[in-house]
């Protein structure tokens, strides 16, 4: 069911392959499933993090969005994009992979599944999420009012992200 438009936030994330590329072509594939995409971070070189640290680096942004679809819709569009880039669900946690779509926040809707958690987690604690969001919305918070700038400087240090490019193409 689709309701009213929300502005929201994907993260994306690659580290097989042309990772610029696939970041681009999730971008270009969002319009066809009812994602609108307003505007890029730029893309940041980043340490794996999570339960696999011996892999490539992966190559990050985040995107502002507009849609009308609800937060499961917009979670299958997500996978949808996933899988017409290639990738085959169920790899290893937090294994490599050539694309990653994540939900992170959809307008002020606090959402609990057992597929699908609004504010994502990594929203809140991880850098290679945290620094290209913060980066398109200074004052960009968290449902609860917790502001991520905020949250990032908070952080250690410890998690490597680099500026990497420009942003990504968006549809005019
Ligand atoms: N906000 C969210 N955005 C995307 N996926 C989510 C979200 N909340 C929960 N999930 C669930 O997480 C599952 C695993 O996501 P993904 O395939 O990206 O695995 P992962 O990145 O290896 O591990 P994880 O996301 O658990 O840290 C998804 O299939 C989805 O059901
Ligand atoms: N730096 C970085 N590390 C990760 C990433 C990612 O996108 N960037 N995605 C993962 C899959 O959940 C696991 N680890």
């Amino acid at each position: 069911m689709s309701g009213a438009r929300r502005i929201g936030y994907l993260g994306l994330g690659s580290n097989i392959g042309d990772r610029r590329g696939h970041l681009q072509a999730a971008v270009d594939a969002l319009g066809a499933h009812g994602v609108t995409v307003l505007a890029s971070s730029s893309t940041y070189d980043t340490d794996p993090v999570g339960e696999v640290l011996d892999q490539d680096d992966f190559l990050n942004a985040c995107v502002r969005i507009e849609t009308a679809l609800e937060p499961p819709e917009l979670l299958a569009a997500c996978k949808a994009v996933e899988g017409e880039l290639g990738r085959v669900q169920g790899g290893v946690r937090h294994g490599p992979r050539p694309i990653d779509v994540d939900v992170l926040l959809l307008g002020d809707l606090e959402y609990h599944s057992e597929r699908l958690t609004l504010p994502h987690e990594q929203a809140t604690s991880r850098r290679f999420v945290l620094v290209p969001l913060v980066e398109l919305d200074l004052e960009l918070t968290t449902p609860d009012g917790t502001r991520l700038r905020d949250v990032l400087a908070a952080l250690p240090p410890d998690e490597g992200v680099r500026a990497a490019g420009p942003p990504l193409t968006v549809p005019a």
